[in-house]
This record gives structure tokens, C-alpha cells and sequence, in this order.
């Protein structure tokens, strides 16, 4: 998309509660019309009852927009940012109104989700899209999308930094790296969702090059195929990598259990590679996530390290980019590319380290797409079929 001139960052996140009196009221916003099981709401109540009600995931935001805020100022880019989250407070459509009552008519969000799919996308882009709609700014706010930055160098570099220094710890504990798995474990999504994902003609072009049956998933989609390619480029740029097995799993599955989601969970990976080969110890990437919130420190170091500990392995999880400074200099390098009001030397070439990248800033049309039940679509921002969001000053 060409430069335009933006007068305000929209940092957008999911949300979490604050207490324990907002776990529930939370949860029914996440999941309202997509039949999640009454038992799966309470079993995810108690990871957030046993940390106080309270999400890591909004002091992780408010420390990222601060580093926002720093990074921006530190290269002389005016431009102020403020926060909104899917599912609690501070909700979007507030956030939308804030910055039109303080005079913003031109806004570039950056999400907190940085891969395709309707979750980690299109929902944001739906959001935002209804957010203008109920508030009444449709035509009178502008609202445009960061590309999705799976790929992106500061978002590698995190990971990459992480996963060698994983490696050399257990090294250290282990003497060898020979009988060392790692995980690059992700969300797990209704397959449905994984096959919708991405722009069609490149969902499609997948299927051909994989051979894939339609609706065939595990790599064959665009989700698990862009989560393989970066989780490739991390292995080939890590030399302590060199000649350790590894694979993609997933983690958090919710739905009914007669909805098949992206398989294998990385617990059951954990199990089957144990007993099939002489497994010591595992290194987990949180390929999926950009912070540590509760799918992170729950999911994975709670419960997978338990698995682990039964399977007499050793665990290792390594960190997400959280405000690793090459992450938000990644992310203010998103934004600078996309500034008219930036000499056009200020503005960095549009990187993107796999054949997928650099993504697209606008998306096409259903891109990532889930029709509701009663068969609607919800209005979105960022795609080229928007009707919302754009331009109508
Ligand atoms: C792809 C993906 C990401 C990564 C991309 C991104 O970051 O956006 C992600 C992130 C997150 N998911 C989170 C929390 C939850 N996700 C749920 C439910 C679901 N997630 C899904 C997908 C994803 N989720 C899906 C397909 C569902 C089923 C219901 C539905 O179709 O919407 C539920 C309901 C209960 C349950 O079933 O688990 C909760 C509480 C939190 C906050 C953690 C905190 O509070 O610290 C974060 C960052
Ligand atoms: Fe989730």
C-alpha cells in the first residue's frame, strides 16, 4: 500500500482480566456465539484463579507500548499511541472514540498476533471494522493494519536469540544436544480455520504444491505452512541447531471435541517421541506468541513441563520477544515503511525473511474468512474489499 500520512498508532491486543471477578465475564466475551463447552470456560477459569484472576497479558502490553513509545521517539517520529484489546478493557471501540475525541482522523494499527488466520487476523481486522461501525466513525476515522510480521527480522531475531541460547543450556545439562528435541509449538485452530486462511489463490497454490486434498491441513495450509517456513529459518540460522530434530506442534485446543483442530498437541508429541526414541530433553519455542500470557506460561510452562517431568525429560522454554528491542525496532520499522510524512530515506525497506514474506498491508478479499452462523460477514478494516475503515475524509 502506498505511504500515507497517519496521525496516531492503535497498539491491539486481546485482552485480559484484571481481577478475580472479571475471569468469567472475560471468558464469556472470547467465546460468545462459538460453542465453546461450559467445561472447557470453567478448566481455563482455573489458570486464571490460580494467578490472582489476572492476566500477564495487559502489564505486557502496557510495557510494549511504552517501548513503542520510546522507539518512535528515539527516531524522531511523532506519532502517539494508544491501546485497545478485543476482549476487556481498554475495548477498541473506546480506544477508537479516545483518539477521535483527541483529534486523530488517520490511524495504522499494530496487532499483537503475527501470523494469518481468522484468530490471529481476521478477528482483529472484524473488530476494528464493527468498532467503527457501532461508534458511528465509520466515514470519519481511518483505519489501516500493519502487515502480519511472522517473518519479519526483529520477530526472527528474538526467536533465533532465544533458541541458541536454549540450546547451549542444555548443553550444559546434558553433556549433548543427541538426544534433544525441539518443539515449535503454536495455537492450534479448527483445521476449518487453517484452511481458510490467507488470500485463496495462495491457499490454493499450497494445496497444489503439497498435493493436498482439499481441507487437508498440517502444512498444507497457509497458518501451518507459514509457522514451518520461519520455524526452518530458525533452525538453519542457529549453528548450535545443526543436526537436532525438530518439528510443530500445538497447544490451547478448545472447541467440542467432534470439531478436529491442527493436530499434534504437544503433549502427545512430547509422549509419542519419548517411547519411540531414547528422548532426554526438550527445548520449546513459542513460535506462535508474542508475549508471555497465560497460553504461554499455563500451557506451556505449567502443564507441558509436567508432561515432561513425567516423561523424566529435561524442559526447556525459551522467551518471546515480549520488548526484546530488536522486536519493537522490528515493529517501528513496520510503521515507518508504511509513513508518508518520513523523508522517503527514513523509511525501511519492506523486509520479510521467508518465501511468504513481506505480507500483505491490505488484505484480499476473504482472506482468512469465517462466515457467522447465521451466514453474515462482519464488516472489516484493511482489505481491499473494506468497507469500512477507508477513506472518507
Ligand atoms: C491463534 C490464536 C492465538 C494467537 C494469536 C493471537 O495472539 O491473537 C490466540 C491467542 C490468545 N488466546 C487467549 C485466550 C483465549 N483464547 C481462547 C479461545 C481461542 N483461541 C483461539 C486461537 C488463538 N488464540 C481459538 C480459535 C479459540 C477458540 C474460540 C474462538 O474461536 O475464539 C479462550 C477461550 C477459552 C479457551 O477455549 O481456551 C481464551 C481465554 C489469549 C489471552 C491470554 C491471556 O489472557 O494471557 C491470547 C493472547
Ligand atoms: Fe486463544
Amino acid at each position: 500500500m502506498a505511504p500515507k500520512h497517519y496521525d496516531a498508532l492503535l497498539l491491539a491486543s486481546f485482552g485480559g482480566p484484571e481481577g478475580q471477578d472479571d475471569v468469567i465475564p472475560f471468558l464469556r466475551n472470547v467465546t460468545a456465539g462459538r460453542g465453546i463447552p461450559d467445561e472447557r470456560l470453567e478448566e481455563v477459569a482455573t489458570h486464571y484463579r490460580a494467578h490472582g484472576g489476572v492476566s500477564p497479558i495487559n502489564d505486557q502490553n502496557r510495557a510494549l507500548k511504552a517501548a513503542l513509545e520510546q522507539e518512535l521517539s528515539r527516531r524522531g517520529i511523532e506519532l502517539p499511541v494508544y491501546w485497545g484489546n478485543r476482549n476487556w478493557d481498554p475495548y477498541i471501540p473506546e480506544t477508537l472514540q479516545e483518539m477521535y475525541r483527541q483529534g486523530h482522523r488517520r490511524v495504522l494499527t499494530v496487532s499483537t498476533s503475527a501470523y494469518s488466520g481468522y484468530s490471529s487476523c481476521r478477528q482483529y481486522r472484524e473488530d476494528l471494522g464493527t468498532g467503527l461501525r457501532e461508534t458511528g466513525l465509520e466515514g470519519s476515522l481511518e483505519v489501516d493494519k500493519v502487515r502480519q510480521y511472522f517473518d519479519h527480522p526483529g520477530f526472527v531475531h528474538s526467536f533465533q536469540e532465544g533458541l541458541s541460547q536454549g540450546l547451549r543450556s542444555m548443553t550444559q545439562k546434558l553433556g549433548t544436544l543427541e538426544k534433544v528435541h525441539v518443539f515449535f509449538a503454536t495455537h492450534s485452530i479448527p483445521t476449518s480455520d487453517a484452511a481458510a486462511a490467507g488470500p485463496r489463490p495462495l491457499a490454493q497454490q499450497l494445496r497444489d504444491e503439497t498435493g493436498a486434498e482439499p481441507g487437508e491441513v498440517n502444512g498444507a495450509d497457509v497458518y501451518s505452512a507459514q509457522h514451518l517456513a520461519v520455524a526452518e529459518l530458525l533452525m538453519e540460522m542457529t549453528p548450535e541447531a545443526k543436526d537436532v530434530d525438530w518439528s510443530l506442534v500445538y497447544q490451547s485446543r478448545s472447541g467440542p471435541p467432534t470439531v478436529p483442530w491442527l493436530e499434534p498437541d504437544i503433549n502427545d508429541a512430547m509422549e509419542e517421541l519419548a517411547e519411540q526414541k531414547d528422548l532426554r530433553g526438550v527445548v520449546v519455542v513459542p513460535l506462535g506468541f508474542v508475549s508471555d500470557h497465560m497460553e504461554v506460561i499455563w500451557d506451556l510452562d505449567t502443564e507441558a513441563k509436567e508432561t515432561a517431568r513425567e516423561l523424566g525429560l529435561e524442559f526447556l522454554r525459551t522467551p518471546t520477544p515480549g520488548v526484546h528491542q530488536q522486536f519493537v525496532s522490528g515493529l517501528v520499522d513496520m510503521v515507518a515503511e508504511r509513513l508518508e510524512q518520513l523523508p522517503e530515506a527514513e523509511r525501511p525497506e519492506r523486509a520479510g525473511l521467508t518465501d511468504f514474506g513481506p505480507w500483505f498491508d491490505v488484505c484480499r478479499p476473504n482472506c482468512c474468512v469465517k462466515t457467522m452462523r447465521d451466514g453474515t460477514q462482519k464488516p472489516t478494516v484493511a482489505a481491499v474489499d473494506s468497507e469500512v475503515g477507508v477513506s472518507g475524509l
